[in-house]
């Protein structure tokens, strides 16, 4: 179904029309704001505007790939999806109701719906304990299996994520394991609650690059057998690209471009989303011609600013060398375009047709 090629990605075949569209979100994040409070000496604060007004809808069957460099946010917005945060304004909706952080049985149910895979799964499993210990919690703690039943359910798990033959796996320690095999075992950790939503905070970026294609090959099928909303958090575009159906940007806490995976590469708009095309090798071959060259080097294009004390307007303004008085006042209202793109850029006013 997918191939690798070159040692890079190439992009998935045209994905079907999901069967969830036109249906309501699973999980949905509505115009979301999030600053923190941190306290420095002599009992001074400081507030970091990590994300601002940020919407994004996560569909049943379906991937949306969330990028961006370090530090614009996106796992920020992935940990308010997982209800570790309340927002500062804005709200999280599970199937159109909105939800806040909880305990006890409010958040064993969200939890059971919800659930996240991390960067680093030998953090991310107990590394005292056997694979059979970390299922078996998982099952346990959310009633999915019973005294009879749930080696015969761990062993499933196991063969789902393809750690096989799955008794050799399932005695193992997290130590004994490759970083994709230890993957693959929170994966199925995850897997256990029977979740509808994945979200996939940078889920291959630690491993070996020998692994990071079958772990996204992983996932892409579990999505289909499954029909899992799934987030996919990445710095990495061309991962994205391979992954996802929709790709969304993020830029110091603001999104400033998202879409139809194939409308971002083929035709990206904001000047950031052509940086990061610029950088990435792979999916760049493809670009139309000049789209990435607004930057004269790309290597050279700057750092993303302190969002202790961000710009003012669109905050990419200070590396944009198509900045104008505009930008550095206000950040721009989003532009929709019938593709189903959209961009927040003053190059592109709402109503421009591009
Ligand atoms: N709990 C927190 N308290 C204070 N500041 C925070 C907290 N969590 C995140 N931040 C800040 O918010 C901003 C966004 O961070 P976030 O981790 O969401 O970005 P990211 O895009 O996921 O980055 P990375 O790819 O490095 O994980 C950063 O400036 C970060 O330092």
């Amino acid at each position: 179904m997918l191939s690798d090629t070159d040692g890079g990605v190439e992009a998935q075949a045209d994905a079907p029309e999901p069967a969830s569209a036109g249906e309501p979100p699973v999980l949905e994040a509505v115009d979301v704001t999030m600053h923190f409070t941190v306290r420095g000496g002599l009992g001074r604060t400081t507030t970091v505007k990590a994300l601002e007004h940020a919407s994004l809808r996560l569909r049943r069957g379906r991937i949306v790939a969330l990028v961006g460099e370090s530090g614009s946010g996106k796992t920020t917005l992935a940990r308010l999806f997982a209800l570790m945060y309340t927002p500062t304004s804005g709200e999280i909706r599970l199937r159109g109701e909105r939800v806040l952080p909880g305990r006890g049985r409010t958040a064993r149910e969200y939890y059971s719906e919800v659930q996240m895979v991390f960067q680093d799964p030998f953090a991310s499993l107990n590394s005292m304990h056997s694979v059979r210990h970390n299922l078996k919690r998982a099952l346990r703690i959310h009633g999915r299996a019973g005294r009879d039943d749930i080696e015969e359910r761990m062993l499933e798990l196991l063969e789902r994520v393809s750690l096989t033959p799955t008794k050799d796996f399932i005695g193992k320690l997290p130590h004994e394991l490759s970083g994709g095999q230890r993957q693959r075992v929170a994966i199925a950790r995850a897997l256990a609650v029977g979740p509808k939503v994945i979200l996939g905070d940078e889920p291959i970026s630690m491993l070996d690059v020998s692994m990071r294609l079958d772990i996204l090959n992983l996932l892409a099928r579990l999505r289909e057998e499954e029909d899992l909303a799934l987030l996919y958090i990445t710095h990495d575009i061309a991962s994205a690209r391979y992954l996802a159906e929709e790709i969304h940007v993020m830029y110091a806490g603001q999104m400033v471009e998202g879409g139809p995976t194939e409308e971002i590469i083929q035709n990206p708009q904001h000047p950031y989303t052509r940086l990061l095309l610029g950088a990435s090798p792979d999916p760049a071959r493809t670009v139309k011609a000049g789209a990435a060259s607004v930057f004269a080097d790309v290597e050279d294009s700057g750092e993303p600013p302190n969002l202790a004390a961000p710009p003012q307007g669109c905050r990419f303004h200070p590396r944009c060398p198509l900045a104008t008085d505009e930008c550095r006042t206000s950040f721009p209202a989003r532009t929709e375009h019938a593709t189903g793109q959209w961009v927040h850029c003053w190059l592109y006013p709402p109503g421009a047709s591009t």
